[in-house]
């Protein structure tokens, strides 16, 4: 098994030469992959071959790739660092009165929206900028994948896209090529230790209409499909719904492919119905949600297998600050404080990742 210090040198070198990269480890999973792009990025056709997908929210076939087999790779077991970690401190940092205000405004309209259209829900998000003091691969990439190891966690870098990380909770699709796997998820509490959840009916029903969402869409490309019970979901600081979705797809006519045309964007990040909230956000959320928001994840051709993640607890990092992105879903009964709080206790994902360099 090599070392993290060998995979902290190559990570740099690929910085330093713009040339693509990612380090992954799959939920549960104590074993970090990592592949280094030996290929010019432009010429990697769409899911051939083996590789890993991270698309844009806005998606629309322009995903960025990186092919496996044309990369170098390293894998490695991260028992030995995790116990050096300190606990979870719920740590955040004070935000700007502006920056609260104009969420608070955004909420407030989408609840208008809600009131005077047919659109259920909308799921409503920003970008906080937080300032960072040195910028330490080293100690990014030991707390992310020290302190989640519950979630897909990833770093990615791609010269179009920049430098991304996150530590997601949240499945978009797997498959074999003959069964699927997916999960609605929503609703979101301040985790507890010694309490159980106490769901409210807003949120039993914001995530209700994410299960009623994604088994509608499914019908088209599916021919059986199970629910789960619906289940309390640690991530991180918070806690959510979750109803796990499978099933079997309808024969030689679903590829990965058209399973993330049929999902993406589902409404635990749009909204309901997709095409009016999509509108809305686009004229009033007021920013570029880039790749948060959107999916990723490996994938084989031959295999027509994938396991793609949404990519949500996740930011974009430069060397002197990151923005960490959030949201939330906007329903009938939404508070705009309480959604404002939510977006908070969401970020301390992130910023717990960044806590030695801020
Ligand atoms: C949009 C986000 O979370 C989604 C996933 C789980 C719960 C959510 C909620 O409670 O609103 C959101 O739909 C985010 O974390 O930025």
């Amino acid at each position: 098994m090599r070392n993290v210090e060998e995979l902290i040198a190559r990570t740099d070198c690929s910085l330093e030469h713009s040339r693509p990269f990612v380090i992954y480890s799959e939920v549960g999973s104590k074993t970090i992959q990592a592949y280094f792009s030996e290929d010019n990025p432009s010429e990697i056709e769409p899911f051939s071959g083996r590789g890993f997908v991270f698309a844009p929210y806005q998606y629309d076939n322009n995903a960025l790739f990186l092919n496996f087999d044309n990369s170098s790779s390293l894998h490695l077991e991260h028992t030995e660092w995790s116990q050096e970690l300190t606990s979870l401190s719920g740590e955040n940092r004070p935000c700007t009165e502006s920056e609260m205000s104009s969420y608070l405004r955004l909420v407030k309209d989408a609840l208008s929206l809600i009131k005077v259209k047919t659109v259920k829900k909308v799921v409503t998000s920003r970008c906080s900028s937080i300032a960072l003091r040195d910028f330490d691969l080293n100690s990014l990439f030991r707390r992310l994948f020290g302190l989640y190891p519950d979630a897909f966690c990833y770093i990615w870098y791609h010269p179009e896209s920049g430098l991304w990380c996150g530590a997601t909770p949240e499945l978009l699709v797997q498959t074999d090529g003959q069964e699927f796997h997916t999960m609605a998820l929503a609703g979101t509490k301040p985790y507890e230790q010694y309490l159980p959840a106490n769901w409210s009916e807003k949120e039993e029903e914001e995530q209700q209409l994410v299960v009623d969402f994604i088994v509608n869409r499914l019908q088209k490309v599916t021919s059986v499909v199970k629910l789960s019970k619906t289940r309390t979901h640690r991530a991180g600081q918070v806690v959510h719904l979750r109803t796990d979705i499978s099933g079997m797809l309808k024969k030689n006519k679903t590829t990965l492919g058209s399973l993330v045309r049929t999902l993406h964007p589902t409404s635990a990040v749009c909204g309901m119905p997709r095409k009016l909230s999509s509108n809305f956000l686009e004229k009033q959320e007021g920013y570029d949600r880039e790749y948060y928001t959107g999916f990723l994840g490996p994938y084989n051709q031959e295999e027509s297998m994938g396991k793609l993640y949404v990519n949500l607890r996740c930011m974009k990092l430069f060397k002197d600050k990151a923005h960490i992105y959030v949201g939330g879903g906007i329903t009938e009964q939404s508070d705009p404080q309480s959604e404002w709080e939510e977006t908070e206790n969401k970020k301390r994902t992130m910023l717990e990742v960044l806590s030695a360099m801020l």
